[in-house]
Order: C-alpha cells, then sequence, then structure tokens
C-alpha cells in the first residue's frame, strides 16, 4: 500500500519505520525547520531507530498526499486543526486519514477525529484511529504489543487492522470511537499523576491510581456516548504500562520533574488534554478528581502534595 506518515517525530518516525518493515511503501513528511526532520533526512536516523533507504523522507505536503492511500498523521495534538489546514488543501477523497495521537483539542473539547472532520467529508474520506501502548524504543527491539484501530467505518477499521498486523503488533479492532479517543488521550494524564507519584517517591500509590484512575474515564467516557468497557482496554488501561511505569514515558517523566522543579521539554500531551478533559467533565457533569487536580497543579500554581492531599480528603464514597 501507498502511505504517507505526516510527523515525523518520535512516533511518526517509529510508524514509518514500522509500516516500511510489514512491505508499504511509505514516505515520511515533516516540517522543513523541525529539528526531527532535519536529522532524519540528512542522516535517516534519530534517537529512536535508522530508516532504511526504502523510506523517502520529505517536506513537501503535496506530494506526500499525492502519493498516498492511507495518511497517517502523528503531530502534537493541539496543532492538528493548524495542520490539517495546509493538509485539506489537497484533494482528500478516496483517502483514508488515520490518526496516531492522543489527546483533545483543549479550546473546543473536540476529538481528533473530530477536528480533522471538520475539514473532510467522511463517506469520502474515512477517519481511523491508531492507539494502544508501545514505544519505538520496545518496537525497535523487536518487543510485541498489542494495540487498536478504531473508526465509525466498519469496512475501513478492518481493513487497516487487515493490513497493519503482524508478528510485531498485534491489532483489535476498536468498537466505541468516543472510548478509543477519550481513553488514548485520558491516559496521558493519569500517566503525569503517576510521574508525580514517583517524584515523591510515593510509587505504591501507583495502583490505587490505576483503579480509580479508570473509574474516572470511564465515567466520563459513557457521559459522552461511549462504551465505559473502554476505559478498561487497550485504549487505557492497557496503555498504563507504557505511560504509569515506563522510564520512555513522556508523560510520567514530565509529572516527576515537574515535583522535582525540572523543566521536560519534550511533548507531553496530558498537560493540554487535562484542560480539555475538565472542560468535558463540566460540560457533562461528570466528577473527574484525578484529572482536575492534575490541572490545578500544572494550570492553578496548585502544590501538587496539598493536590493530593485533598483527594484524600474527599467525602466516603462507594468503590462502584
Ligand atoms: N503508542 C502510541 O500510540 C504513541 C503515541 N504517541 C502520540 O503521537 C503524537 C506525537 O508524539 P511524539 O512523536 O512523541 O511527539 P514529537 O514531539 O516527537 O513529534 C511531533 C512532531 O510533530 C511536529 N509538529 C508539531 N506541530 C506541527 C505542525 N503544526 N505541523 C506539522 N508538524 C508539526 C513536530 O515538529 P516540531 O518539533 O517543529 O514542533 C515534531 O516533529 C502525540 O499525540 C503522542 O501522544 C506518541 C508515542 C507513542
Ligand atoms: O502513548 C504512549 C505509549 O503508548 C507514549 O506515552 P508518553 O507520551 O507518555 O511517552
Amino acid at each position: 500500500m501507498n502511505i504517507s506518515v505526516l510527523g515525523c517525530g518520535r512516533w511518526g518516525s517509529c510508524i514509518a519505520w514500522y509500516l516500511d518493515k510489514i512491505g508499504n511503501n511509505v514516505i515520511s513528511c515533516g516540517l522543513a525547520d523541525a529539528p526531527e526532520f532535519i536529522q532524519l533526512s540528512t542522516t535517516h536516523k534519530n534517537d529512536y531507530l535508522t530508516f532504511p533507504e526504502s523510506i523517502e523522507v520529505t517536506s513537501d505536503l503535496a506530494k506526500a498526499v499525492n502519493h498516498a492511500e492511507v495518511i497517517v498523521i502523528s503531530i502534537s495534538s493541539q496543532h492538528l486543526r493548524s495542520y490539517m489546514q495546509s493538509i485539506a488543501q489537497n484533494n482528500l477523497d478516496g483517502k483514508t486519514i488515520v490518526l496516531c495521537m492522543k489527546g483533545v483539542e483543549a479550546a473546543t473539547g473536540q476529538r481528533l477525529s473530530q477536528v480533522v472532520g471538520d475539514f473532510v467529508d467522511e463517506e469520502k474520506t474515512p477517519i481511523a484511529v491508531w492507539v494502544g501502548p508501545g514505544h519505538p524504543q520496545d518496537y525497535v527491539k523487536g518487543i510485541p504489543n498489542c494495540m487498536v484501530i478504531d473508526s465509525k467505518n466498519h469496512e475501513i477499521k478492518e481493513k487497516l487492522v487487515n493490513s497493519f498486523s503482524s508478528s510485531l503488533i498485534r491489532f483489535y479492532v476498536g468498537t466505541d470511537l468516543i472510548g478509543s479517543e477519550i481513553g488514548a488521550a485520558a491516559k496521558n494524564v493519569i500517566g503525569i499523576a503517576a510521574g508525580m507519584l514517583d517524584g515523591f517517591g510515593y510509587a505504591s500509590l501507583k495502583g490505587a491510581l490505576m483503579a480509580r484512575g479508570t473509574r474516572e474515564i470511564a465515567r466520563l467516557i459513557k457521559a459522552l456516548g461511549g462504551n465505559e468497557m473502554s476505559a478498561y482496554g487497550l485504549c487505557h488501561l492497557g496503555d498504563y504500562e507504557a505511560t504509569l511505569f515506563s522510564k520512555w514515558s513522556h508523560n510520567r517523566s514530565y509529572g516527576e520533574n515537574y515535583v522535582k522543579g525540572i523543566k521536560f521539554e519534550k511533548l507531553a500531551e496530558g498537560v493540554m488534554t487535562s484542560k480539555a478533559l475538565c472542560k468535558l467533565g463540566k460540560e457533562n457533569n461528570v466528577e473527574l478528581p484525578i484529572v482536575e487536580s492534575v490541572y490545578s497543579v500544572l494550570f492553578d500554581n496548585v502544590d501538587p502534595k496539598d493536590a493530593l492531599g485533598k483527594l484524600f480528603m474527599r467525602s466516603v464514597k462507594k468503590e462502584f
């Protein structure tokens, strides 16, 4: 299949590497002035992997879009809308857009497939999401994992799952686009909370964080019209090891560095997603104590230990 991967950072480059490895004809496209693009286009390598010669690296967006039957996008979520303005200047009819990103637009509370839906006719340009656990550092070593592809379009998600499955990634067909997207985005916020616990030396609290984090995200997914069980699926709980426990996780590292007073410079999607989820929680009358605590620390300057103390002083609740 002819595939273009737009965005050549940590995850976009890994997706391009993977799709080439399983036999596709792949173009990797980045912004001409992005450090990740400059490194990849000049050396065919980055901090995570080496591209085979078969992957073409370009900053020519029109060329990348025209090449592709499937367009994969993997950039920072808050920039998706502005990037779509450029992508949509090309004819997208007959192409499938696959989002390999985890976030919710903070300004609108829209899921990422909804953002793309503002630019395309989904009858002609179906949209899918590809989420779940995995870091390039593990995939390039051949360590397998399971992921999920979801879409409103049944035919497309089954086709993608069948085409992209291999011994390295076992894909499942998602059945709840709302849950898959919200669950994937929300695990980054819970990941920041986990990092804060690590920073305090409270790693033993991460089991409780997993139990209560999934509950509140399940409530939100249900209120938004999704299936609450998705919070216990690959998009969310299934991604906790990669985020709440992994040394590779940017979100966990962000939280740990934050409480230690160190600035973490790499992309941690959970920061802006905490804002978006608080908005969705308010609009839908869903209590999100952990997400709101993370938000209060990051945006309202609340001391992280005070935020944790407040969580413990909440009124007594039933567990389920
Ligand atoms: N298992 C999984 O499903 C994983 C998913 N992810 C997700 O992938 C997405 C990307 O993360 P990651 O690769 O770590 O991030 P990176 O920061 O490594 O890469 C993002 C890339 O997008 C580029 N970019 C930013 N803004 C724009 C724009 N407006 N137009 C075009 N390109 C832009 C960046 O360029 P510049 O540097 O110039 O800003 C950078 O090259 C995130 O949503 C993340 O959650 C990440 C890891 C694993
Ligand atoms: O989504 C990911 C793992 O599945 C990557 O998470 P981090 O951004 O926290 O590294």
